[in-house]
C-alpha cells in the first residue's frame, strides 16, 4: 500500500514519519503527473506546492481551521490529502472531480471562484468572523505571487494589518511566476526579500566562522541555518508587509517542509495576522515542467509524461487575433496592447515580440488595465486590451465610469467567452454581452468566424470615441459561413421560403443556426438566419426586419438574462413589433465543469433541441397537435 493510500485526512498526516513523508510527497507529485498528462490541468502550480501544502495541512487543523487557496488552481495537492485521492483520475472530467476547491466535494473546500486575488478577503473575513464568535481557530490563505498583484489583495491586506487579534495566515507562494515572471514594483521587492545580499553575506562570514570552530562550530552553524529568518529580519530591509505592520516570517524555501512547518508553527503561535514567504519553483519535481520556457506547464494540454512533450493541436480563436492584431499594430502606431498577466493565452505573446515598447502586462489588475487603457486613450492612443471575457466582469465599472463616461477608444478583445468549460462556474464567459449591455456607447461585436474576426478587430480599432469590444470562444474557429446577402443591418446566411422565421444568430452560433435552419426548411417551414456582427447596438434595420417574419429565434452564447435575445425583445417592444421572440442562450446559472460540447448539449442550445422547440412553438400558435419529438426529429438529429 502506498503512503497515499493511507491517507484519508489531514490528521493521518500527523502520525507519518520523515521517511514516509518524503515518500508521500513523491507519490503525489508522480501522481500529479500522470493524471494532468491525460486529463489536463494545473501542474506546474501544484507540482510547486506538494510540500508547502503538506505542511500547512500538518500544522493546522482542517476543516476546524480554514484554509483558503486564491484563484483554487493549484489545490489539487489539497484534494489529495483530504480523502479525494482515490477518485483524483476524474480531475476536470464531467461529474468529477472540479479543477478547483468545490464545496460539494468537501468540507476542507471553501471558495470555489477562480478569479484571483480574493482569497485575502475571504480570509480577513473568516478570521473576523472566527474572533467575534469567540472560536479559537486559525484562517490560512494560500495566495501566489501572480494573484498579490491584484488590487483586492491591497485591499485586504490594508484591512488585515489593523486586526490584530486576527488569528490569520498569510502564505505567499512566490514562485516569481504567474504564467511569465510575474510584473512590477511587488516582484521586486519580494525578490529583495528573497535574495537580500547583505543577509547572504553575513551568513557565509557566520558559516565560516562556525565552521573553523572544532566540533560545536559545524552544529551551531546548522542551528543558525535553521534560523535564518531570525538573521533576516536583523538584515532585511522593512519590507513592504512590515511596513504595513504585518509580522512577516521567511523567506522559507516551500519545498523544504521541515522548515516550513517551523515557519507556519511560529507564525501560529504569533495568535494574529503574519505573513509566511515561502519560496517555491512552478513545476518542481518534473524536469519538463520546470525546463518549461512560456509557463512551466501552468495550464497543459495532454503531454507524454516521458517527454513531456504536449500532444500538437491546430489553431484556436485566439492564434488568429494573435497574427491579426500584429498586422493592426504595423499600420496603426497609434494602437497598443495589454494584457493582464496572460500574455500568451490572450495571444498577444506575437505582439509582444514585434512591438515590445507598444505592449504591457499589467499583472493581474483587469481594473487597473481598464483604467489604464482609458488614460493611453486619453493621451492619444488605441489600446486593445485582451482579457479572458469572465475576468473582465471585475472590471465592470472601470469600463463604464472610466472608459465609456469619457468616450475613450479603447479596444476590449474577449478571448474564453461563451461556454469554456472545463475550468467550471467562474471561467464560463456567460455575462459580457449582458452587463456591457448597459454600457452607454459600447459597441460589441461577435465574429462568426475568422473573416469576420479580422473585419470586426479592423472596425472595432477605427472607433475612436466609444469602447469597443470584440469576444470569441474557446477552442478552435469554425470553417467561414459565408453571408448571401445583406439585410436588416446583417448578414445573411440563409433565406429559404417564407418568412416564417427570423433566426438571429450571434458569433459562434451561426453554425448551429444554419443546422436549424434546414431541419425547418425540411419541415416546409421559411427561415431567414441573419449575423449581427455587432450586437449592441441594435440596428434599427433589424427591428423592421423582425416586423416582416412570423416570429424571432436569437442564438448565443451568452446568459438569456440581459444579453443580446433579451434586448432585441425590449428593442420589438419598444417599436411596437409585435413579432414573438424566442430566446436560446445559456440559462442564468452556476454551471459545473465539463466539456464544452457537453455542455452545450446539457443546455438545448444544439441544432435539434432549437428545431424541436422552434416547431412546438409554431404548433402550439397555430393550434394543431404538438409534433412527438422523435417523430419529426430525433434527438441526435436523425429524421
Ligand atoms: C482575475 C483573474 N485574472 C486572470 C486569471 C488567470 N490566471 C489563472 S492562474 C494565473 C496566474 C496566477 O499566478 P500566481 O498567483 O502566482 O499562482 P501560481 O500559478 O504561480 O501558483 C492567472 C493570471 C484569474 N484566474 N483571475
Ligand atoms: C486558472 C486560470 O484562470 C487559467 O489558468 C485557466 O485555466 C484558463 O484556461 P485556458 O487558458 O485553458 O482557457
Ligand atoms: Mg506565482
Amino acid at each position: 500500500m502506498s503512503v497515499l493510500e493511507r491517507i484519508s485526512t489531514p490528521r493521518d498526516l500527523r502520525a507519518l514519519s520523515e521517511d514516509e513523508l518524503t515518500q508521500l510527497a513523491a507519490e503525489i507529485r508522480d501522481l500529479l503527473i500522470r493524471t494532468v498528462a491525460t486529463n489536463t490541468g494545473h501542474l506546474g502550480p501544484n507540482l510547486g506546492v506538494v510540500e508547502l501544502t503538506l505542511a500547512i495541512h500538518r500544522v493546522f487543523d482542517s476543516p476546524r481551521d480554514k484554509i483558503v487557496f486564491d484563484t483554487g488552481h493549484q489545490s489539487y495537492v489539497h484534494k489529495l490529502v483530504t480523502g479525494r485521492a482515490g477518485e483524483f483520475g476524474t480531475l476536470r472530467r464531467e461529474g468529477g472531480l472540479s479543477g478547483y476547491p468545490s464545496r460539494a466535494e468537501s468540507e476542507h473546500d471553501l471558495v470555489e471562484n477562480s478569479h484571483a486575488s480574493t482569497a485575502l478577503s475571504y480570509a480577513d473575513g473568516i478570521a473576523k468572523a472566527f474572533r467575534i464568535r469567540g472560536e479559537d481557530r486559525h484562517t490560512v490563505a494560500v495566495i501566489g505571487d501572480g494573484a498579490l498583484t491584484g488590487g483586492m489583495a491591497w485591499e485586504a491586506l490594508n484591512n488585515i494589518a489593523i486586526q490584530h487579534d486576527s488569528k490569520l495566515v498569510i502564505v505567499v507562494n512566490d514562485n516569481g511566476r504567474s504564467y511569465t515572471p510575474t510584473i512590477g514594483g511587488l516582484a521586486t521587492a519580494l525578490t529583495s526579500l528573497r535574495t537580500n545580499p547583505r543577509y547572504e553575506h553575513v551568513l557565509d562570514i557566520v558559516k565560516r566562522r562556525l565552521n573553523a570552530v572544532p566540533g560545536v562550530g559545524a552544529a551551531a552553524y546548522d542551528a543558525l541555518h535553521a534560523m535564518k529568518k531570525g538573521i533576516k529580519d536583523a538584515l532585511a530591509p522593512q519590507g513592504l508587509f512590515e511596513d504595513l505592520g504585518l509580522k512577516y516570517v521567511g523567506p522559507v524555501d516551500g519545498h523544504d517542509r521541515p522548515a516550513m512547518e517551523q515557519a507556519l508553527a511560529q507564525a501560529k503561535r504569533f495568535g494574529g495576522p503574519v505573513i509566511v514567504h515561502a519560496i517555491t519553483r512552478k513545476g518542481f519535481g518534473y524536469d519538463p515542467a520546470e525546463r518549461h520556457e512560456a509557463d512551466q506547464f501552468h495550464a497543459p494540454g495532454p503531454f507524454d509524461v516521458q517527454t513531456g512533450a504536449e500532444k500538437p493541436k491546430g489553431p484556436i480563436w485566439t492564434d488568429h487575433f494573435a497574427d491579426h492584431v500584429v498586422a493592426i499594430g504595423e499600420r496603426r502606431p497609434d494602437v497598443v496592447a495589454i494584457t493582464a498577466a496572460m500574455m500568451h493565452p490572450v495571444g498577444l505573446d506575437k505582439f509582444q515580440a514585434r512591438f515590445p515598447e507598444r505592449t504591457f502586462d499589467v499583472g493581474i489588475a483587469e481594473q487597473h488595465a481598464a483604467t489604464s487603457a482609458a488614460g493611453l486613450a486619453m493621451g492619444g492612443l488605441h489600446p486593445v486590451f485582451a482579457v479572458y471575457a469572465t475576468f473582465l466582469n471585475r472590471a465592470f465599472d472601470q469600463v463604464l465610469m472610466d472608459v465609456a463616461l469619457h468616450r475613450c477608444g479603447v479596444t476590449f478583445v474577449l478571448d474564453r467567452s461563451g461556454v469554456t468549460g472545463d475550468d467550471g462556474a467562474s471561467h464560463n464567459g456567460m455575462w459580457d454581452m449582458s452587463i456591457l449591455q448597459v454600457v452607454p456607447g459600447l459597441r460589441l461585436a461577435a465574429p462568426r468566424d475568422v473573416t469576420r474576426m479580422r473585419e470586426l478587430l479592423d472596425e472595432a480599432v477605427e472607433v475612436a470615441d466609444a469602447p469597443t469590444v470584440v469576444r470569441f470562444p474557446k477552442g478552435p474557429p469554425p470553417e467561414d459561413v459565408p453571408a448571401i446577402g445583406t439585410e436588416g443591418g446583417c448578414d445573411v446566411l440563409v433565406r429559404n421560403g417564407a418568412r416564417d422565421v427570423l433566426i438571429v444568430s450571434v458569433g459562434s452560433m451561426a453554425p448551429i443556426a444554419v443546422d436549424v435552419a434546414q431541419r425547418l426548411v425540411d419541415q416546409g417551414i421559411g427561415v431567414t438566419v441573419v449575423d449581427p456582427r455587432w450586437v449592441k447596438p441594435v440596428d434599427p434595420a433589424l427591428v423592421e426586419l423582425a416586423r416582416t417574419h412570423t416570429r424571432v429565434v436569437t442564438l448565443e452564447d451568452n446568459g438569456v438574462v440581459g444579453g443580446v435575445g433579451a434586448v432585441l425583445l425590449q428593442t420589438l417592444a419598444a417599436a411596437d413589433v409585435r413579432t414573438p421572440v424566442r430566446i436560446h442562450g445559456i440559462p442564468q446559472e452556476f454551471l459545473d465543469h465539463a466539456k464544452r460540447a457537453a455542455i452545450l448539449e446539457r443546455i438545448g442550445l444544439t441544432p435539434s433541441a432549437i428545431a424541436l422547440e422552434v416547431l412546438h412553438d409554431i404548433a402550439r400558435d397555430s393550434a394543431e397537435p404538438a409534433p412527438e419529438g422523435r417523430a419529426l426529429l430525433d434527438v441526435d438529429g436523425s429524421r
